[in-house]
């Protein structure tokens, strides 16, 4: 098959890693860059020094940085880049003329406007081409070591989802495929939330009995949001849900995480998201899942911590202590 990874960050070039190399058919990967300069470097020193240096890029990757010409023979377009640069990478494609069928990776919901990647795609790429999302436990630094790995395709169109899933399953990366599109992106959204908090708790020492706490009362607000998204409860306790959470609240290879252990560590937000030099989806995330909370009327505690502590100045011990002295209730979801 051939395919155009467009977004040239860790978990872009992970991807086009994995499928070059462990794939059982023979894929012919197109990895795209935004930037020139950085193509060009890609190309020529076959290594992803700024976003992926420890691992070298197999001969048959090809490179670029026009989009037009990443796209133009695919017939699969895998979108890499943060939920902030998805609606512009589908305009992109739709003014090449190319009508690929795309899956994207990003996991979070749009700055401003709290919309899904799949709202974004419905509003920009409705009648052009198939789409779907790929989620779930899935650090590109395993991927592309060639790490077991097990993730999900999730796609409203549930024939898209099985054949594209079929196509890109390989001995390490094993694909799952599913149509509760909501529930998948609910999952990836509020798990890099709920790992920023997971990330405070360590750092102040909290304990392994808060860590697990977290988890279960994150996976209770993931779960409550998105049934009122529409999406179906199964979801939650499967890869892109209970499993993207677990990883990401645990392990440490989680920007998201070490967002987190920063904070609790006194440290500024902006020294910490510029010393990760890579993306943390939940910084912005944390503030949309908090606003579709509060239109949907859905509680959401962590998250509301997580945003005050992010984005208000709260100190991280005041903002836990506020989480614990909520009145006892009824365990529910
Ligand atoms: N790194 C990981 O282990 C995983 C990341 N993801 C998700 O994948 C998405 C991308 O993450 P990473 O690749 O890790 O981030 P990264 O920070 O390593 O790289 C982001 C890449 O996207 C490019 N980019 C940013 N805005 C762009 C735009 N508007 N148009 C085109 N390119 C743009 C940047 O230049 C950079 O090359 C995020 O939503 C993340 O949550 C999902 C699974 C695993
Ligand atoms: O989504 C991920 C793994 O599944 C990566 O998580 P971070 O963005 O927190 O590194």
């Amino acid at each position: 098959m051939r395919i155009a990874v467009l977004g040239a960050g860790a978990w872009g070039t992970a991807l086009a890693i994995s499928l070059s190399t462990h794939s059982n058919s023979s894929h012919q990967v197109t990895l795209w860059s935004r930037n020139a300069d950085h193509a060009a470097e890609l190309a020529s020193r076959r290594i992803n020094r700024r976003y992926f240096p420890d691992f070298p890029l197999p001969d048959s990757l090809q490179l670029t940085s026009a989009l037009d010409a990443a796209i133009e023979e695919a017939e699969l377009a895998l979108i890499v880049v943060p939920v902030s640069g998805l609606r512009d990478t589908l305009r992109g494609i739709v003014a090449c003329g190319k009508p690929v069928p795309v899956v994207w990776g990003c996991k979070g919901f749009e700055a401003q406007s709290a919309k899904m990647p799949h709202q974004v795609a419905e509003e920009e790429y409705t009648g052009v081409a198939p789409y779907g999302v790929l989620s779930g436990p899935s650090f590109a630094h395993e991927v592309g070591q060639g790490l077991p790995t097990a993730v999900t395709l999730a796609s409203p169109d549930e024939d898209f989802a099985r054949s594209v899933a079929a196509q890109l399953h390989t001995t390490r990366l094993r694909i799952y495929s599913c149509n509760d599109i909501v529930g998948v992106e609910t999952g990836g959204a509020v798990k890099n939330v709920i790992s920023i908090a997971a990330g405070i708790s360590d750092g102040m020492q909290f304990g392994y009995n808060a860590r697990a706490a977290l988890i279960t009362r994150g996976l209770a607000e993931m779960t409550r949001l998105g049934l009122k998204l529409g999406a179906c409860m199964e979801t939650f306790i499967g890869l892109t849900g209970a499993g993207d959470l677990i990883l990401t609240c645990t392990g440490d290879l989680s920007r998201n995480r070490r967002v987190g252990l920063g904070l609790a560590a006194g440290r500024s937000l902006p020294d910490i998201l510029r010393e990760l030099g890579h993306t943390a989806e939940g910084v912005h995330t944390a503030r949309e899942v908090l606003r579709l909370g509060l239109q949907l009327n859905v509680e959401m505690p962590i998250t509301k911590a997580v945003c005050s502590i992010l984005h208000e100045g709260v100190p991280a011990r005041l903002a836990v202590e506020a989480l614990l002295n909520r009145e006892p209730k009824k365990e529910n979801y």
